[in-house]
């Protein structure tokens, strides 16, 4: 397979360490050279982002910066519906018929994927690279476990020489940390672990994340 994209998408209010080093290790165990951060608009299943789409972006551009395996992919930003999956994965399968097209997810996305937007379809379009997770264990309900038997594959190979179809659970770094947690350590007026130098500055200088949430 000659071309292979590789999305990750997320809200990323704000980006943290533990999207890049998951992401990060993930991509080298399946010898990915890019990997686009798709930041999503409206997310599907949970309340709007606290700061605006603006901000959101610019902190992953400054993370691109620093990390030449990330890129940024706006589209979902440049919609007004909520970002749904399945409705992006039909877009880039439109333009690239043929490419492996490979959606990175975490443990806890897995998890849920049943509750997505016409879930069923997302294979038939991409393929799942999911990243360990910090307190998430791989335990999955019975539609999960259903998926996984007919999906799961170890052969990190699979995931660039087919278009779509396969599931490889990533032996990935588990990082406990999540948006959550920072916008409320910065809440209270503390300097967090885990975000990357240049994106804590852009926080600071824009006094973002200073509301309870
Ligand atoms: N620490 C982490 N390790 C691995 N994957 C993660 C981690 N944090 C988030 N992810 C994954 O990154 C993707 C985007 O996550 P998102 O931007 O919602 O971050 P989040 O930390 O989960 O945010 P929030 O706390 O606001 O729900 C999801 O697929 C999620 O599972
Ligand atoms: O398509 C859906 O129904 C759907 C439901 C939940 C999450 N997603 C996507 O999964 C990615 C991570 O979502 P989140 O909520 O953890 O930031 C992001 O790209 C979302 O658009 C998608």
């Amino acid at each position: 397979m000659s071309e292979v994209i590789a999305l990750f998408g997320g809200t990323f209010d704000p980006v943290h360490m533990g999207h890049l080093h998951a992401v990060s290790d993930a991509a080298k165990q399946v010898g990915l050279t890019k990997v686009h951060l798709l930041p999503c608009h409206i997310p599907p299943h949970k309340s709007g982002p606290k700061v605006s789409a603006e901000h959101r972006l610019a902190m992953l551009e400054l993370v691109c910066q620093d990390w030449p395996l990330f890129s940024v992919d706006k589209r979902e930003l440049e919609r007004d519906t909520p970002s749904y999956t399945v409705e992006t994965l039909r877009q880039f399968r439109q333009e690239s018929p043929k490419a492996a097209l490979i959606f990175i997810i975490g443990m806890d996305s897995l998890k849920s994927l049943d509750s997505w937007y016409h879930w069923p379809e997302l294979l038939k379009l991409c393929h799942l690279l999911v990243c360990q997770r910090g307190d998430c264990p791989a335990e999955f309900n019975p539609t999960i476990q259903a998926l996984l038997a007919q999906h799961q594959t170890d052969n990190p190979e699979r995931l660039k020489d087919t278009p779509n179809g396969h599931i490889l659970l990533a032996a990935t770094r588990a990082v406990h940390q999540s948006s959550t947690a920072l916008r409320q350590t910065l809440a209270q007026g503390h300097e967090p672990d885990l975000l990357p130098p240049a994106v804590l500055a852009y926080i600071q200088q824009h006094k973002l994340y200073q509301a309870p949430c």
